[in-house]
Order: structure tokens, then sequence, then C-alpha cells
């Protein structure tokens, strides 16, 4: 029997760069990755993308359809039963200038070089389907280091 926990990931892609954060403490700390975490009881996956990703202050001046999701990974870890249902979106017309926060340190990557080294290992299978397509993945992991199985599957709509 397993529970569901809802959580987002936002990654800003503009021609030839991603913006990621370091995760400076908690779930992921020391790894690279786009932005997000949970979603709390009351709001849409949408409102909580927002919420983690923009700062207070901006969250108004920026229009509903900044981001759009490409994709639904759901992460199962071996003698676990919490899935981690990720919903994962691009926001290609952010133009802000990111800021550090308690839990991130943002910096630009060249797309093609991307620190997959210092990243969740499942980021390397999925990263190219992001670039072009929507997707839905499912991983297996045994400890957070181990993918035991995955699938990657491309669709038209999520
Ligand atoms: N890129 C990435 N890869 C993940 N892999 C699974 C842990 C093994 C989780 C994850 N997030 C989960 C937490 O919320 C942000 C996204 N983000």
């Amino acid at each position: 029997m397993f529970t569901n926990k809802l959580l987002t990931l936002v990654l800003v892609v503009q021609p030839g760069r991603v913006l990621l954060g370091m995760k400076k403490r908690w779930f992921g700390a020391g790894k690279w990755n786009g932005f997000g975490g949970k979603v709390q009881p009351g709001e849409t996956i949408e409102e909580a993308a927002r919420r983690l990703f923009l700062p207070e202050n901006c969250r108004r001046k920026v229009a509903s359809q900044w981001m759009h999701k490409i994709g639904n990974i759901t992460f199962e870890f071996i003698g676990e039963t919490e899935l981690l249902d990720t919903h994962v979106f691009r926001a290609d017309n952010y133009n802000g200038e990111p800021t550090e926060s308690d839990e991130m340190r943002p910096q630009w990557f060249d797309s093609d070089k991307i620190p997959f080294g210092q990243m969740w290992v499942d980021d390397i299978l999925w990263f190219p389907l992001m670039l072009q397509k929507k997707f839905f993945g499912y991983f297996k992991f045994q400890g957070h280091d181990l993918i035991i199985d995955h699938k990657l599957e491309e669709v038209e709509k999520l």
C-alpha cells in the first residue's frame, strides 16, 4: 500500500542555458536541481510551483502561463511506502534575476555542461527529454543513488 507525496520541480530553460540551484539543506542537499518541493494542503500543484520558485514580491507580476507542465515522474524507494509524485514544469519565459535563498543557491549552466555528477542520478536520463518533449517517468531506487528499474515515455499530453 503506497501513499503519494505531491512535489513540484521547475526548470528554467533558455537558449543554450539552464538555471539550477544548489540545494543547501534537507532532502537532496548538496545536489544541483530545479526549484521545487512539497505541495501544501489546499493549494494546486501549479500554485505550489509558483510559490516555491517565485519570490513573494514577484508572484503578482508573473502571468500564470509563465510555466508549462512538461513531465510527471514517480519515484519509489525500496522498503518505503511513500511515492514521490513529482510534477515537472518549464519556465522558459522567466527573465527575472534568480536570488539565493535559505534553500537554494542559483547558477546558470550551459546546456552542454549540466553538472549531472552533482545531481540526482535520474536526471541524466530524463533531462534530454525535458528539453524537447513531454514525458512520464517512473524510477525505482535502492537507497538514494542506485536505480533498480525505470521507465520513461514521451507523450503528447500530460
Ligand atoms: N531531479 C530530481 N530527482 C529526484 N530523484 C529522486 C530522489 C531520487 C527527485 C527530485 N525531487 C524530489 C524532491 O522535490 C524536488 C524534486 N528531483
